[in-house]
Order: structure tokens, then sequence, then C-alpha cells
């Protein structure tokens, strides 16, 4: 599968870079950064912390699309938005991890996914996807008299929050409940708020130092407490978690799919 790396010189980027310059199949189509980055032009293998791989970093997306299977994506939302457009003329695969989306963005990745094949998720690893179905289950369980806190917790570079693994853990606890988590969702507790509302689902963020991702599921009730937690300390997770959704896609009609789709949860 040949895979275009779009955002080449993030955090994320490199991870892509490594896994897929590491993986049995898979050949580094393009790695594509914004206009004006200082890396253009530079091997993406050496970006990435690895050998020469041959691909200069460019800012031109369409003719690395056009020679592509498939895009992996973790950059920003209207950069995302830009890219499901390119995917979709291109009819390949756009594995989607940017955070952070809105409505509207969220819209037109849905139009782009009338040709183009899109995994989006807020959180590509196994293991989030895995205690999202655990969160899922616990709240149907456990009535209101459990309140539901999500605590997360990420590096000092982050910019967006609540965090899309947050988010996406919020989402399957108001499906648990059977509710809409727009509806219930507190995300912000300032001054004077008078007490917590049965069946709200509230969100907490921390931000600093060097943390890749820590997200805990809290299930407050009358003299005990349940804590869902999961820690990620590398990235090369998500990045592993990006491949296997372009892999499993590649075969696949258009449409915008899921991390549980992929992992069968
Ligand atoms: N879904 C997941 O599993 C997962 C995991 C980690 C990070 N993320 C998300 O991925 C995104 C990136 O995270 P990061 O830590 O790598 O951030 P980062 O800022 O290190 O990297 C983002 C990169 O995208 C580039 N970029 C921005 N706009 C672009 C454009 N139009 N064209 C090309 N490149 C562009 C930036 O120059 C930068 O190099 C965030 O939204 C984050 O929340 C998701
Ligand atoms: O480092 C980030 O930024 C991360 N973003 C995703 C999120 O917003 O949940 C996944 C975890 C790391």
């Amino acid at each position: 599968m040949r895979l275009v790396v779009v955002g080449a010189s993030g955090r994320m980027g490199r991870m892509l870079i490594q896994a897929v310059a590491g993986a049995e199949g898979c050949t580094l189509a393009g790695a594509i950064e914004r206009e004006g980055s200082p890396v253009l032009g530079q091997d993406a293998g050496i970006l990435a912390g690895l050998a020469p791989l041959g691909v200069p970093v460019g800012d031109d997306p369409l003719p690395a699309f056009a020679d592509a299977d498939g895009v992996l994506d973790f950059t920003a939302p209207a950069a995302s938005v830009f890219y499901a457009a390119l995917a979709a003329q291109a009819r390949i695969v756009h594995v989607v991890g940017t955070t952070g989306l809105s409505e509207e963005d969220l819209a037109k990745l849905k139009a782009a996914s009338w040709h183009a094949r899109i995994v989006r998720s807020g959180n590509m690893s196994l293991g989030v996807n895995l205690l999202a179905s655990l969160v899922r289950k616990v709240a149907a369980t456990l009535d209101e008299g459990f309140d539901i806190e999500i605590l997360e917790m990420h590096h000092r570079h982050k910019v967006d929050a609540p965090s899309g693994t947050a988010l996406l853990l919020g989402e399957a606890a108001a499906e648990g409940r059977g509710v809409a988590l727009d509806a219930r969702k507190v995300a912000v507790r300032d001054g004077q708020t008078g007490p917590r509302r049965p069946g709200d689902i509230g969100f907490a963020t921390l931000r600093g130092g060097s943390v890749v991702g820590e997200h805990s599921v809290i299930f407050a009730g009358g003299g005990e407490r349940i804590e869902l937690t999961h820690r990620a300390s590398d990235r090369g997770l998500f990045a592993a978690g990006a491949l296997r959704a372009a892999l499993w896609a590649f075969p696949r009609e258009p449409g915008l799919y899921g991390m549980d789709d992929v992992l069968g949860l």
C-alpha cells in the first residue's frame, strides 16, 4: 500500500513516517507539510530519525495523492477537511487522526466519504477503543446514581480541549446511558456553579509536561467510585493504529468508518 503522510514534521507525522517505513507491504509515497515549512525539501526519512528514504518533504498534495493508495493525516481541522476533499477526488483512503473538528468540519468529511474511504478516530490505539467499549457497558449498567466524570491530561503543546479521546469516551458513556452527549456535557466549571445535575457528564482537562495521553473515566456513586484509566506513553501506539486503519480500509467501499469498525469492537 502506497501511503502519503501529511503533517510530516509533526509529533505524529514523524511517528507515521517511521511506522510506514517499517511496515511490510507499505511504501511512503509522499510526505507533505505546510507551504513555507522549514523542512520542505528535506528527506522524510532523515526528518523521522531514519536512514534516507528518497522522499523529499513537499507542499503540493495533488501529485502525491494521485500516486498513492491512502493518506495518513494528523494535522489540524482545516487541513483535514481540505485533504478529505482531495482524497475523495483521488478515490483513496484517508485516515484522520486530527482532533478538534467542528460539526461543520465533520459534515464535510461525511460528504467526502461518498468517494473516499475515511477512517476517523480521536484515538487510534487499541487500548482506548477497548476502554470505550467498557465505558459504554458500565454506563449502561449503572444508573444516574453514579456521576460520570472524565479526566484527561496531555502535554503542554496540545491546542484543543477536551481531547478527542475524552470526547470519544464521553460519547461512549452517553451511548450507554441512552442520551445525547451534547445535552449532558459539562466541560467548564467556574464560579458559583450550583450543585451537579444528575445525569451530566463532566470533563476536566490538565495540560503540562510531555504527557502523551492519560484518560480516566470516573463513575462516582454514594460510598463507592469506579475508575477506568488508560495511560499512553508512546505515540507509536497511535501510528500503529493509523496504519492498521489504512490497511483495513484499502479493500473497502467508500464511507466514513471508525476504529471500532477497524478493530471489530
Ligand atoms: N487520533 C489519535 O490517535 C491521535 C493521536 C495523537 C495526536 N492526535 C491529533 O493529531 C493532531 C496532530 O497532533 P501532533 O501532536 O502531531 O501536532 P503537531 O502540531 O506536532 O503536528 C501537526 C503538523 O501538521 C502540520 N500541518 C498543519 N496544517 C497543515 C497543512 N495544511 N498541510 C500540511 N501540514 C499541516 C503542522 O505543520 C505540523 O507539523 C492533533 O489534532 C492531535 O490531537 C490524534
Ligand atoms: O497528543 C495529542 O494531541 C493527542 N491527541 C489525541 C486526543 O486529542 O485525544 C489522542 C491522544 C494524544
